[in-house]
């Protein structure tokens, strides 16, 4: 059972991951066309039609005793995921090869956590602007009542960066919001010299993330600043979703599996003064390799991903402070291998937590009551003595 549900996790993640693809692939034709991607897009479009095409035909046969086992599976698919969900998976090769190739066991678990993550992966796809409809309009005129109900119009969700979205369960979204005010996506840290003005005496103020000599080779390229380089640090956030997690409020669930020592992303916001205290909740606090302060992270209003971090005692991830391209910056490391849909978490630093109390569940956990205290004694009651008399 194991092996069989690892197998079908595999197929979970290469589906995310082919979705992603599909739409980068698009983005691409869109802005810059190239003949070979105009081609592979062109083909994923065909497939996933191809695929859709077919349930149609078995959903209107009406007869499903004869079926052929393929035959059987996509009306399995349209009866239990619907319509719009069938048209997304259909984009990605591995949910096709999962249709003809699956073991039984696998498929039924496959369709089991299909159907748990339902809303992810609506939200995965629209986000990032997965042409679904296609594959379905050329349907409409069937009489298809439940085809026709997912062509009513739709809410536009891509004209929105996919993390200005947080999925709460499998029922609703909404978006991060923070003393009032949307927190926005930003791809690279921000820095606004008039910010500084009030900290430094006299002199130009310049932005302290900006790489030195000191702070030692490109950690990607490994090359000196005698040698310029332009690398940027890894990021992993289009396979990640943002989640209402109970008692933490936002978090981070990983939508495919991510290696120890991996580089997950940079801890991006606007670079603030080492003695700023405007950000309490959501700011870092930058060091150099010689423990002296460089600046304050603070992602409050402008970030990405990774501020939605939550803390955990036994975390999986850290954060590291590096030397990448033209830049000194702060990024979030794997310490250990994440699983598909586990949600990722990283230490926040001792004092985080004084005056808080710390949810995150983990045994090391140091908000962790006392055994005496988290199961209260037991008095056996009678439910007439709650009522009055
Ligand atoms: C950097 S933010 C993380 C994102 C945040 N959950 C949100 O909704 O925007 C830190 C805040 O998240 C919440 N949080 C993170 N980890 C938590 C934990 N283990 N237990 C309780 N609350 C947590 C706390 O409110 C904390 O001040």
């Amino acid at each position: 059972m194991e092996n069989t549900n690892r197998e079908s996790v595999r197929i979970l993640a290469a589906i995310y991951y082919d979705i992603n693809s599909v739409c980068d692939i698009r983005k691409r034709v869109n802005s810059k066309p190239k003949d070979e991607d105009t081609n592979d897009y062109r083909t994923a479009c065909r497939r996933a039609s191809t695929l859709v095409s077919r349930a149609v035909t078995q959903a209107l046969r009406h007869q499903v005793s004869n079926q052929r086992h393929y035959d059987q599976r996509l009306t399995e698919l349209t009866t239990r995921l619907g319509w719009k969900l069938l048209s997304i998976c259909a984009h990605s090769a591995a949910f096709r090869q999962a249709t003809i190739r699956a073991g039984v066991v696998t498929w039924d678990v496959l369709i089991s956590q299909l159907e748990a993550n339902r809303l992810s992966i609506e939200l995965f796809a629209r986000t990032r602007n997965l042409e679904w409809r296609g594959p379905l309009l050329k349907h409409a005129r069937h009489n298809l009542p439940e085809l026709q109900k997912e062509l009513a119009p739709y809410i536009k969700l891509y004209d929105q960066h996919p993390h200005h979205f947080v999925r709460i369960e499998n029922k609703a979204v909404r978006m991060p919001v923070y003393e009032e005010f949307l927190q926005m996506h930003t791809d690279a840290c921000m820095f606004d010299p008039r910010e500084w003005k009030s900290y430094v005496e006299e002199g130009d103020v310049y932005d302290p993330t900006q790489r030195e000599e000191e702070d030692g080779n490109c950690w990607i390229c490994r090359q000196s600043l005698e040698f310029p380089c332009s690398c940027l640090p890894p990021d992993v956030g289009q396979l990640v979703e943002l989640v209402d997690y109970p008692k933490k409020g936002i978090g981070v669930r990983a939508l495919a599996n991510f290696k120890e020592g991996q580089i997950l992303g940079e801890f991006i916001g606007e670079i603030r003064h080492w003695n700023y205290g405007g950000d309490p909740k959501y700011s870092y606090l930058m060091h150099d390799k010689y423990f002296q302060p460089v600046a304050t992270i603070s992602p409050k209003r402008y970030g990405n991903w990774t501020r939605f971090i939550n803390h955990s005692c036994g975390s999986s991830t850290k954060f590291d402070t590096m030397a990448i391209g033209k830049r000194l910056v702060v990024v979030i490391r794997a310490k250990r291998d994440i699983m598909m849909f586990e949600e990722i978490t990283v230490h926040y630093g001792g004092n985080y937590w004084e005056g808080r109390t710390c949810e995150c569940g983990s045994s090391k956990c140091k908000s962790r009551k006392p055994e005496s205290e988290e199961s209260p004694l037991q008095i056996p009651v009678d439910n007439d003595q709650l009522h009055d008399t």
